[in-house]
């Protein structure tokens, strides 16, 4: 199993967004801007969930791959750190799902 983390990845998109678009895919999705990266993601959360319904095993391992690194790429030009969606997370554990979705103050 990787020790490799989201974390370390957060920390590539965020020396990888410095360099040149030429040089780099994060650095040209994030000179791309919100919009365009955003509509990136769903594009891969899209490719993710056609290989989930055909249920292709290593295609939704790479594709999986996709999602959570343009993830990071979106959350890096939102400015919001990874951190933060870890801390959303760890305040929804020791609450089911189903508590969590009728207690959200947005949709
Ligand atoms: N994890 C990733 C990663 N996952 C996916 N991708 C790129 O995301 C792009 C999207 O791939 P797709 O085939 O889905 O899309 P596409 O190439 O536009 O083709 P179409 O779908 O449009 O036909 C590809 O260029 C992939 O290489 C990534 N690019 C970079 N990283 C990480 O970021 C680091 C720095 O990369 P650079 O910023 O390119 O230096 C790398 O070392 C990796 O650790």
């Amino acid at each position: 199993m990787s020790e490799f983390t989201l974390a370390d990845l957060e920390a590539i998109v965020g020396t990888r967004a410095a360099a040149s678009p030429e040089e780099s895919w994060t650095a040209k999705l994030v000179a791309s801007g919100q919009r365009k990266a955003a509509k990136k993601l769903g594009e891969e959360a899209v490719e993710a969930v056609i290989a989930a319904i055909a249920e292709d095993r290593q295609n939704l391992v790479e594709e999986s791959a996709d999602v959570l690194f343009h993830l990071l790429v979106v959350l890096k030009i939102a400015g919001i750190p990874l951190s933060d969606v870890m801390d959303e997370l760890a305040r929804r554990t020791g609450q089911s799902g189903l508590a969590e979705k009728a207690g959200r103050t947005s949709s």
